[in-house]
């Protein structure tokens, strides 16, 4: 059964479409990520599911309902991650999180949520001396207390230094395990490749491209890159039996202390759609 399902989606700010006819169908319990340059129409898109965004044209259902017009039962099974940073700023951590938690019928402890995100620390400080990376964890925090079935994550991980990102995404994992529906915005290619189960990447309004990770923009199809050092320079060869050309380059006696063999990055693939779109 899917737990997100979209069909022929439009959105036009005074005339100019942001969101140009997009369909979707995520699953219960994947964790789908939404890839695009800036104003490519994530937020749009991600807004109009969770009901904070009329849309002008299309289909939307999210947990069998409406957005646009879902009701309150509805909404305790939403969890969202807005951009913006919680505004808040007089109340502690563990206050602002009891204070949000009480809105749920079925909420996670406080304390439990504040550790899951790692601010166990913070938990008596003020939201308003909090660090910018340490407010956006607020912000997962608090999407999160509410034990929803769908969680929207736009860009989640915005000024979070690498070790609160690893963080973020063991809770994500830990999320999807419990059986959360995920759906991510985010501009890092490494934390699409490392969280979601399927992906999307939209320009100008639609989708061009939609797989896994590994398949995406025909990915797995690429072949490989070998590349080596030798004395005349650097050399690369694109193939698909990257076997057969270190076992010329062996015969030919080439020094393969720089040999390299790779599939093109997801950020390689994703860079090359996003060029020839434009
Ligand atoms: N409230 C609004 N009024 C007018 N135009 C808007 C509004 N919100 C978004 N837009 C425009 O719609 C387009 C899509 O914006 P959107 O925020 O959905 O993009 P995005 O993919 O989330 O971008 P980013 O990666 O920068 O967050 C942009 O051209 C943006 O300028």
């Amino acid at each position: 059964m899917t737990a997100i399902e979209v069909s022929g989606l439009r959105k036009a700010y005074g005339g100019r479409p942001a969101v140009d006819g997009i369909s979707l169908s995520i699953e219960h319990g994947e964790v789908f990520a939404l890839l695009g340059p800036n104003g490519a129409g994530k937020t749009t898109t991600v807004e109009i599911l969770e009901g904070h965004r009329r849309r002008d044209a299309g289909a939307v259902r999210v947990l069998d309902a409406d957005p646009g017009n879902a009701g309150r039962a509805w909404r305790a099974k939403i969890g969202i991650v807005l951009q913006s940073a919680t505004d808040a700023a007089d109340l502690t951590v563990t206050e602002i999180v009891r204070h949000v938690a009480g809105f749920y019928p079925r909420s996670r402890p406080p304390a439990e949520v504040v550790s899951l995100v790692g601010l166990t620390d913070k938990s008596r400080a003020r939201v308003r001396s909090l660090s910018g990376g340490q407010r956006r964890r607020l912000d997962v925090a608090l999407g999160i207390v509410g034990r929803p079935e769908v969680v929207f994550l736009d860009e989640p991980t915005t000024g979070f230094d690498p070790e609160a990102r690893r963080q973020f995404w063991d809770l994500v994992r830990a999320l999807a395990a419990e059986g959360t529906t995920i759906l991510l915005t985010t501009h890092y290619l490494d934390e699409a490749e490392a969280l979601a189960d399927r992906l999307a990447v939209i320009a100008d309004g639609v989708i061009v491209a939609e797989g896994t990770p590994a398949t995406l923009g025909g990915r797995a199809e690429a072949g490989v890159l070998v590349t080596w050092v030798d004395r005349n320079g650097r050399h690369e060869q694109r193939t698909d039996d990257p076997a057969a050309v270190i076992a010329e380059l062996t015969a030919a006696g080439t020094d393969l202390g720089s040999l390299t063999v790779a599939r093109p990055s997801l950020e390689d693939t994703y860079l090359q759609m996003i060029g020839e779109k434009k």
